[in-house]
């Protein structure tokens, strides 16, 4: 029996699995993660038989950016009243029905835009206005001053952590302490709203993802009865992973634990807003939704403090990506971009999910070619099925929504550098210049390329491969080369005495102007004997001709595959206005390079 190399590694609980041989094991470090061993007892949940892993998205829940509160409040610079406003203009504009506006107890900035809000039309009518305050009777006095007279719905939207180190090092205060506090200060938000039909009320147990959940359903249930939450009138419970510290998993399961156990389910809209330090924010809130959340709190792009608030543009157009109406419009993601960019002072990465400079681009070859031929299938299919383009089902590789959906141009889609190959150099010519190469011909041009690339070792725009295209194949205009065509034309077979075709060319040979006249199969048979007689003798292996309907280059174009001097194959370009002319110009191309 031989004896595996591989020694087995354990898998969480199922069987254990063939790991590195011995001679690739991987060492332990010097990262001292002992440190955080018990984060998982943190956050133990008692939830076995959970149903979210066999959901599905369907719907898009309720959303709500919190931009001009919790990702306002990480800015370097805060928002001014004016960046305040374009940012709220953007939200609306695309959507956005529920909308956190700010912590208006906390800053000047804040409490003016609130009352610009009352004292303007800038909010639509159906636009909810969501004030953040703490668990103060003096902030939430101030909250409510702010909303004073504010015709749109309003949601006054208290928070406290009730996590344990929250409790013993923030709060100072026990279970029962920080719960009365909470009830109190309920209790004064219910006092300031008295009956006023417009104000619902939000209650978040910062670090709820910390927090046991037992206590977190009691101090709950107090808040939905306190406030009598009725499905007429529903209570939002909003529970944060105020600092991610668990797989999304876990999250989950949190969520999902929640849904089943709360008071007065009925009458609860349960939220989440997810914070993105581990980086998987966005998993949280989508295994969230499938555990029974239906409202989501987070920032455009991610803004936020740390590592930021879960990326609302992500999670809207991932659902699009999966069939899913998300009920924003993203239709110009380059100008949200650039409004949220200008506000935030921040930037977007250009890797960033959907809005990214370089998401819709390839620079690799087998990238490259697949895009092509998903976007020659894509066209082929939506004409058959006598569909727009841009509304026929999508299934281009490597692009996983159409880059026209978020308002991109195809423009960026394929790029050239050393990694590329002769299908996206293909691509450009031909989306910039109309130009549709023979396969040989491509492979030729991508040798070339390649070499060039490798030497600048940089990107090679579309305007580089045209000139290196020139250089390599077409025939230049000025008169440094040794013969070029000046005039020609052709005498149709019949017209003839012999019934061949016969060509009448004036030409300039180093110089000096020269007329003659063959008769041949064809016009480029005809030339070829002109050419040999001039001691240039082409010997055409292959001729493909194209006409370009489009733009300011429309005529036509000859590819030339032909034999050189030394028994080398090679090609020649030739384009003008007219079909003749194409082929005249590549036949004399391929002689001066002979
Ligand atoms: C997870 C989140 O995003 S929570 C929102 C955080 N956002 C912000 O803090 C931005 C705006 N905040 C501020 O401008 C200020 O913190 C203010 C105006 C709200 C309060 O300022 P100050 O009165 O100077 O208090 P300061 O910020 O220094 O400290 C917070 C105090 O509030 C207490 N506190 C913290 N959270 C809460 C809460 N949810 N409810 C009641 N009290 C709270 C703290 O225990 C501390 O009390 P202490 O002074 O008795 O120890
Ligand atoms: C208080 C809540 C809503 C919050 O901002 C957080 O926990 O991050």
């Amino acid at each position: 029996m031989t004896t595996s190399p591989f020694p087995t590694l354990r898998t969480p609980d199922g069987p254990p699995a063939p790991g590195r041989p011995a001679w690739n094991r991987q060492r332990a470090s010097r990262m001292p993660s002992h440190r955080y061993q018990d984060v998982f007892s943190r956050v133990d949940v008692p939830l076995t038989d959970r149903r979210w892993p066999t959901r599905r998205l369907t719907a898009a829940p309720l959303w709500v950016p919190v931009d001009l509160r919790d990702g306002n409040q990480a800015l370097t610079e805060p928002m001014d009243p004016a960046r305040k406003r374009r940012f709220f203009e953007l939200l609306v504009a695309m959507g956005y029905t529920e909308i956190e506006v700010g912590y208006p107890s906390a800053s000047q900035t804040d409490f003016d835009f609130v009352r610009l809000l009352a004292e303007t039309d800038l909010a639509p009518e159906h636009v909810t206005i969501v004030v953040f305050t703490a668990a103060r009777a003096d902030l939430i006095a101030r909250t409510f001053e702010s909303v004073r007279g504010l015709r749109n719905p309003v949601v006054v939207h208290l928070y406290t952590a009730t996590a344990p180190t929250w409790r013993d090092v923030v709060l100072g205060r026990d279970r029962t302490e920080l719960s009365d506090l909470i009830s109190a200060a309920g209790a004064e938000v219910l006092r300031h709203a008295g009956d006023d039909p417009r104000v619902r009320f939000e209650f978040s147990p910062e670090v709820f993802n910390l927090t046991e959940p037992d206590y977190v359903l009691e101090v709950c249930a107090r808040m939905t009865t306190l406030w009598d939450a009725t499905p007429e009138r529903p209570v939002i419970l909003n529970l944060p992973a105020t600092v991610e510290v668990a797989t999304p998993n876990v999250y989950a399961d949190q969520i999902e634990h929640m849904h089943r156990n709360l008071d007065r389910r009925e009458a609860v809209i349960l939220s989440v807003h997810p914070h993105n330090d581990r980086g998987t924010g966005v998993a949280c809130a989508e295994l969230a939704v499938l555990a029974g959340a239906q409202r989501v709190e987070g920032c455009l792009f991610g803004n936020g403090e740390r590592t930021g608030n879960v990326d609302l543009v992500t999670l809207g157009l991932n659902l699009h990506a999966q069939g899913v109406d998300p009920e924003i419009d993203f239709s110009d993601i380059d100008e949200i971009r650039r409004t949220v960019v200008d506000c935030n002072r921040i930037g977007v990465h250009e890797r960033h999910p959907y809005a990214g400079d370089l998401v819709h681009t390839a620079y690799s070859g087998t990238h490259q070619d697949a895009i092509r031929k998903g976007f020659a299938r894509h066209h082929a299919q939506a004409r058959a099925a006598g569909l727009d383009p841009a509304d026929a089902p999508w299934r281009v590789p490597y692009l996983p929504v159409d880059p026209a959906d978020v308002g991109r141009s195809y423009d960026a889609v394929v790029r050239v550098n050393s990694q590329s190959g002769k299908g996206g150099i293909a691509y450009l010519l031909e989306s910039a210049y109309g130009l549709e190469l023979p396969r040989r011909l491509q492979i030729d041009f991508a040798g070339r390329v390649q070499e060039h690339a490798d030497d600048s070792g940089g990107e090679v725009t579309a305007e580089r491969l045209w000139r290196l295209f020139e250089e390599a194949y077409v025939l230049p205009d000025d008169g440094g080369r040794q013969i070029l065509p000046l005039a020609w034309s052709v005498v149709r077979p019949g017209e003839t005495h012999d019934g061949g075709e016969r060509l009448d060319v004036v030409l300039s040979v180093e110089g000096e102007r020269v007329e003659r006249s063959a008769v041949g199969a064809g016009p480029v048979d005809a030339l070829a004997s002109i050419l040999a007689g001039l001691g240039l003798p082409v010997e055409v292996l292959g001729l493909t001709q194209q006409s370009i309907t489009s733009g300011s280059d429309a005529g036509a174009v000859t590819y030339l595959e032909h034999r050189t001097a030394d028994g080398a194959v090679a090609w020649a370009v030739g384009r003008d206005a007219s079909v003749l002319g194409a082929s005249v110009r590549a036949l004399v191309a391929a002689a001066n390079r002979s």
